[in-house]
């Protein structure tokens, strides 16, 4: 049993780190009764950027590597950390990042795109850290556990969100390649022991280039091949484009360039590419020689043809306007801006994009701001299929209702960097066509092998032995405690998961299953069966591979609470610590605009005080520490309050935010706390705190108020200062006097 239990509080980016800075003084505050440590570790991709170069920083200036301490620390069983949604950045968030540090006095390298000394080639290396999603898969050391939680789940039944109402007549649908793709040549086998092997690529000229030069295996690790064809990926997009053109629908690009961050930007930049075919034809020379890399998106080429000579950027522009004459509409993440679907690849990211267009009734917006129907293009066909099967259960049934619509929770097998979202170190474009072998290292065995041609994509995933046993136990644990039947979304086609399927049969055996209703169904059966049932208001658990829990713990969330930021969503850490998330929900750049302009904060922490109260009562359980048990209690009975008396956060300007509703969250806290009879001396504590707090009520909410409709400063985006950062979180005299005359 520890002495002094902890609980490491990240702080992120954007939304939720500006939420951080006003909420963790009143967790630090209502903690230390109990004993409980709150330690802060800054994950920011300004602090990752930094720690990838010390030597370029004065000693004050430099920052440990909190991620990689963290990482550590997960592997720990006393872990306890509260994760919340951080930047999964793009090159452009990136070198944006870069400036603003260099422009505040970092000495850091500037982003070599196009690197050609050794030196250049190190600095690249260490942003590629950097780039993508590049903290949840070093902190996920455990499967994935996501549910709406009950009174959150009975507040939207009580409380619906807008739905988007669905046509029968809706010409709205998902284009996915039917050849060609991942899925078409997937390789996989279950290895029967400890291997190592190396990735080759054995060209038809007859040399031989090493990929990956070794990859340790594990006995019992499944591992797989497959390749994307850029041939049949070009003939897939030019079909689509002319298809969307001549029936008249916008045209969407769905993928997840943040998390596939080495496959998917390459997805995107031929899509981009074949949009503006003749342009890039007539130009390729210039932009290959400006640098531009399409694959970035078009902002990417638009910052680059800048600086050109005004002639030649106009005949450039014309030459862009010229393509998109003859091509179909496309759907716009701003139509006021006039921002594109290919401004940036992580603009429309699919997990959260598909969910949002279903909700809206299967429309996108066009360029004139008006909803409309839609090509939903996502070539990889695996699990593209799932939403052309919501989009047919809706176009059918309606929309959903989130008055009586069943709940779908995940438990999603995640750990260890399971499945494709473990594989980008292992991700090549082929440069030359041939042979891409997989081959044991010490007898010279080839495992598996495709043909491939230039410019294909090829990986290699893996799923070890031991996060799928704890993925299958978390599976019938949750079965047993929530009395829902569960569903093993596995494609018996799909070799994959063939092998998982035949893992999950014996696992099953390792547990009582008896009364529990288990079934394996591939994902397009499984789905119309969960749909039938949500539609009669009953609950299915989910049990999927890394990609399925992503994309459907966006979609059921987002149809039923309105966004995935109000699910509870816990790491059950394979080495007996817990993670807690907040939610799906990532950072939100327009909230911080919001704020900037306007002192509004319109983020809701719903997910934080959900993930905190597990946090508490896991360390309570863990290390015996009653009264944080307590704390976690009257946590989700304020937070219960909090949804009751409608104390979350307006979106509108001049109404309560989210440090409003932070301020209700205390005070609801401090009320239970006062209230509870489980501990005396807890009561006594915060009794006067709850006094206080509903005395000043009136005069809080004012001060809270009165600061709103004003732009503000907060000293950065990235690296925001501190100091103006607290200043502007925490602007209520009264409220922050009462949380420290009762820390004194
Ligand atoms: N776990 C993690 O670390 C995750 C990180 N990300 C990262 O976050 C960034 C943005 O991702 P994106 O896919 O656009 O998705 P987001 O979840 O950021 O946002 C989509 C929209 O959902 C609404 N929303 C989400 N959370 C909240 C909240 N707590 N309170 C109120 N509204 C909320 C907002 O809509 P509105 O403005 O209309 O209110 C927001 O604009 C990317 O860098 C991505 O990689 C994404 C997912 C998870
Ligand atoms: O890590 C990321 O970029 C996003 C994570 C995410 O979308 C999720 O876990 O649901
Ligand atoms: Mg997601």
């Amino acid at each position: 049993m520890s002495s002094d239990p902890t609980i490491i509080y990240t702080l992120t980016d954007e939304a939720p780190l500006l939420a951080t800075h006003a909420f963790l003084p009143v967790v630090s505050t209502f903690t230390k009764p109990a004993g409980i440590k709150v330690e802060q570790s800054d994950i920011s991709v300004a602090a990752r950027i930094l720690a990838q170069f010390p030597e370029n920083l004065t000693p004050e200036q430099r920052v440990p590597d909190a991620l990689t301490e963290l990482g550590k620390k997960t592997l720990e069983p006393d872990a306890n950390i509260i994760k919340l949604p951080n930047i999964s950045a793009s090159v452009g968030q990136l070198t944006a990042a870069i400036k603003e540090l260099q422009a505040k006095g970092y000495n850091l390298p500037d982003y070599p795109a196009d690197p050609k000394t050794d030196e250049e080639k190190a600095i690249k290396a260490k942003y590629a850290k950097c780039i993508g999603s590049s903290v949840n898969p070093v902190l996920r050391e455990g499967n994935s556990d996501r549910r709406a939680p009950k009174a959150v789940k009975e507040y939207a039944r009580k409380n619906p969100h807008s739905m988007g109402e669905w046509s029968q007549a809706s010409r709205t649908h998902v284009s996915h390649m039917t050849h060609g793709d991942f899925y078409h040549g997937e390789k996989s086998m279950t290895l029967d022991s400890a291997r190592e092997v190396k990735m080759e690529l054995v060209t038809k000229s007859g040399q031989t280039i090493v990929l990956k030069p070794k990859v340790a295996l594990q006995a019992g690790e499944i591992i797989d091949s497959m390749f994307m064809s850029r041939k049949a990926l070009l003939a897939f997009y030019e079909k689509q484009i002319e298809d969307a053109k001549n029936t008249g629908v916008l045209f969407s690009l769905h993928v997840k360039a943040t998390m596939m961050k080495v496959s998917h930007p390459i997805v995107f930049g031929h899509c981009v590419r074949m949009f503006y075919k003749e342009a890039f034809e007539k130009h390729g020379a210039l932009f290959d020689s400006l640098g531009i890399n399409v694959n970035n998106g078009m902002a990417d080429l638009y910052n680059k043809i800048a600086d050109l000579p005004a002639s030649q950027r106009e005949e450039i522009e014309r030459d862009l306007h010229a393509c998109q004459e003859h091509r179909p509409a496309l759907a716009m993440v701003d139509s006021a801006k006039g921002i594109t679907n290919f401004h940036s690849p992580n603009d429309v990211i699919v997990d959260a994009s598909m969910p949002a267009m279903i909700r809206a009734g299967g429309k996108m917006y066009g360029a004139d701001g008006r909803l409309k129907e839609v090509k939903a293009v996502i070539p990889e066909s695996t699990f593209a299929r799932i939403y052309q099967e919501v989009i047919n259960f809706c176009k059918w049934h309606g929309a959903f209702d989130p008055r009586t619509m069943g709940t779908v929770p995940n438990v999603g097998l995640m750990a260890q960097q399971a499945e494709e979202y473990g594989s980008h170190d292992k991700t090549f474009e082929i440069s030359e066509d041939g042979v891409a072998n997989i081959t044991d290292l010490a007898t010279g065995e080839v495992l598996m092998s495709q043909n491939v041609e230039q410019g294909d994509i090829w990986r290699m995933c893996q799923v070890k032995d031991a996060p799928i046993r704890d993925w299958v136990k978390l599976a019938v644990t949750r079965a047993r405690n929530s009395g829902m039947p569960a569903v093993f979304w596995l494609d018996p086609y799909r070799p994959h998961e063939n092998e998982l399927i035949k893992k999950v049969k014996t696992y099953l055996k390792d547990h009582d299953t008896s009364g529990l209703d288990i079934q394996i169904m591939s994902q397009v059966r499984a789905m119309r069966y969960t749909l039938e049932r949500v539609s009669r208001g009953l609950d299915t658990i989910s049990v999927t591979g890394n990609i399925l829990r992503d994309y459907l713990t966006d979609l059921f969330p987002i149809l039923e609470l309105g966004t995935s930021a109000k699910m509870l969503s816990i790491v059950p850490l394979m080495a007996g610590g817990g993670m807690y998330e907040t939610g799906a929900g990532g950072s939100a750049p327009k909230h911080v605009q919001q704020l900037v302009e306007e002192n509004h904060l319109r983020w809701d922490s719903l997910g934080e005080f959900l993930a905190l109260a597990v946090s508490l009562e896991d360390l309570g359980l863990k290390t015996g520490n009653e009264k944080a048990k307590i704390l976690a209690k009257t946590l989700d009975a304020a937070t219960g309050r909090l949804l009751d008396n409608r104390k979350s956060p307006s979106p509108k300007t001049g109404e309560l935010d989210n440090r409003g509703s932070q301020f209700y969250l205390s005070m609801y806290w401090a009320q239970e706390l006062a209230a509870q009879t489980d501990d005396a001396e807890l009561a006594a504590k915060f009794a006067p705190l709850a006094k206080q707090l509903a005395a000043d009520e009136q005069k809080i909410v004012q001060e809270l108020l009165e600061v709103q409709g004003k732009p503000v400063d907060i000293g950065g985006y990235y690296k925001a200062d501190d100091a103006k950062v607290k200043a502007v979180m925490r602007p209520s005299a009264t409220f922050n006097a009462a949380l420290e005359s009762f820390a004194a």
